[in-house]
């Protein structure tokens, strides 16, 4: 029987994935195998030694000891692309709010008292202190073309904006989808100088912290709009608030707000409302779940954050031992002897690597003894050694 943790709520369909026969899911476990988590900061938390593994239900991995956990040889995964329709139409929303100044407009309506004549007279002689303006007459920045940048772009253009793109680490498979007429800026300074509105799409990072700072909103046309839906820190709080107030700014559209942003009456707070649809939840519950159950059951890894992708078919019947270790010469080597050494075969071998971690697969055609595992586990740089049975 696995056990697995929960530290938020996650969509009964993913954990429906997680077959109760084998799976015992709670939020109050000890010892769990694994783990499933949506925004839980881990970070403070004891990760007992029982985890091999850890999903994220989502796409940001900031609320994780990402590092910690390669350490120990444990792969954390995430949900690439799960959510990003649902981030794209909220960044829609934060666009459409702030250019057509709905919400005052709609705090105005809300005052109104009286006979619906006197209503109507309101409305019509209100109406001009909420004059917006269109997407069309406006240039957006998108900084990050990833799954939500992408998507962000192509609806942007599509609605008549003009768009341009920053995105030096952009994926092949990603700058494929991206529709022709978004332009590329050649720099962060580049976009930031021509575009009206601004929406960061990237992940926390200590590249990316402070990213839109003072000196890069001061270049942007008077009247623009940041929007940043992806996580706070990336956006200098302080710098946008004064360009609120000095009128460089217009609007500031934020996911993550704090007291000073909510006190201001420029900035449009959601509450971490990105991703909360019920597609998004269970799309990402189920990718994640998924990938949590092949590794536990088959040492596949799939769209990990920290492990390199490894997947090995299997037949089912002989036993799998899945190795993790640092990135050193000679690993595969002394493993092979070691398992020579024991008379076994080996049937199948994958062997990948990702930064500062290799991962071994092999399948042997029978089974293995616990004291050939011992011996695997002390070679100096293994960081996890597993044995998989095989499934009748
Ligand atoms: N508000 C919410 O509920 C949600 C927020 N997010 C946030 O949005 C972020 C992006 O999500 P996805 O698009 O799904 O991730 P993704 O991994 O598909 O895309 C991130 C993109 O940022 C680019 N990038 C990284 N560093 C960069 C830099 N310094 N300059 C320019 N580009 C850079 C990468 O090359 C990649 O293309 C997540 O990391 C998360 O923090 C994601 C989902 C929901
Ligand atoms: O699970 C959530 O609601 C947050 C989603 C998010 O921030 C992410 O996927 O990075």
């Amino acid at each position: 029987m696995y056990k697995i943790l929960t530290l938020n709520n996650i969509s009964v369909k993913g954990l429906s994935r997680l077959p109760r026969e084998q799976y015992e899911i709670s939020s109050d476990t000890t010892r769990p195998d694994g783990i499933l988590l949506r925004s839980f900061k881990m970070h403070d938390m004891e990760i007992p030694d029982s985890v091999a593994a850890i999903g994220r239900a989502g796409a940001g991995v900031n609320n994780i000891p990402v590092d910690q956990m390669t350490k120990r040889g444990v792969p954390v995964f995430n949900a690439p692309g799960a959510n990003a329709n649902a981030v794209k139409e909220l960044v829609l929303a934060g666009l459409l709010i702030a250019s057509r100044n709905i919400y005052p407009a709609m705090r105005f309506a809300g005052t109104l008292e009286g006979s619906d004549a006197e209503i109507s007279a309101a409305v019509e002689s209100g109406k001009k202190q909420f004059v917006g303006s269109e997407l069309p007459s406006k240039k957006l920045g998108i900084i990050g073309l990833g799954a939500i940048g992408i998507r962000v772009a192509n609806a942007a253009s599509a609605l008549g904006m003009k768009v341009i793109g920053y995105d030096p680490l952009i994926s092949v498979e990603n700058a494929w989808k991206l529709s022709r007429k978004v332009q590329q800026a050649l720099s962060l300074d580049h976009l930031f100088s021509q575009c009206d509105a601004v929406s960061v799409h990237v992940p926390l990072l200590d590249a990316t912290r402070g990213l839109v700072s003072k000196e890069r909103i001061a270049m942007m046309p008077d009247g623009g709009t940041i929007v940043n839906l992806a996580r706070g820190g990336i956006c200098d709080d302080e710098a946008v608030l004064a360009a609120l107030d000095s009128g460089k700014l217009n609007a500031y559209v934020i996911d993550f707000p704090t007291a000073a942003l909510l006190k201001h009456p420029k900035v449009v707070s959601f509450p971490h409302l990105g991703a909360s649809t019920e597609e998004a939840e269970e799309n990402c519950a189920i990718m994640v779940a998924d990938q949590l159950r092949e590794y536990l059951e088959d040492g596949t890894v799939r769209n990990s954050v920290n492990f390199p992708e490894a997947v090995m078919p299997r037949d089912g019947k002989g036993s799998r031992i899945t190795i993790a270790n640092a990135n050193v010469p000679n690993m595969v080597g002394q493993i092979s002897s070691i398992l020579a050494g024991a008379g076994l075969n080996i049937a199948d071998l994958l062997n990948k690597s990702r930064g500062d971690v290799a991962y071994t697969v092999i399948d042997l055609d029978g089974g293995v003894e616990d004291t050939v595992l011992e011996k695997l586990g002390a070679i100096e740089g293994v960081l996890t050694v597993r044995h998989l049975p095989g499934k009748p």
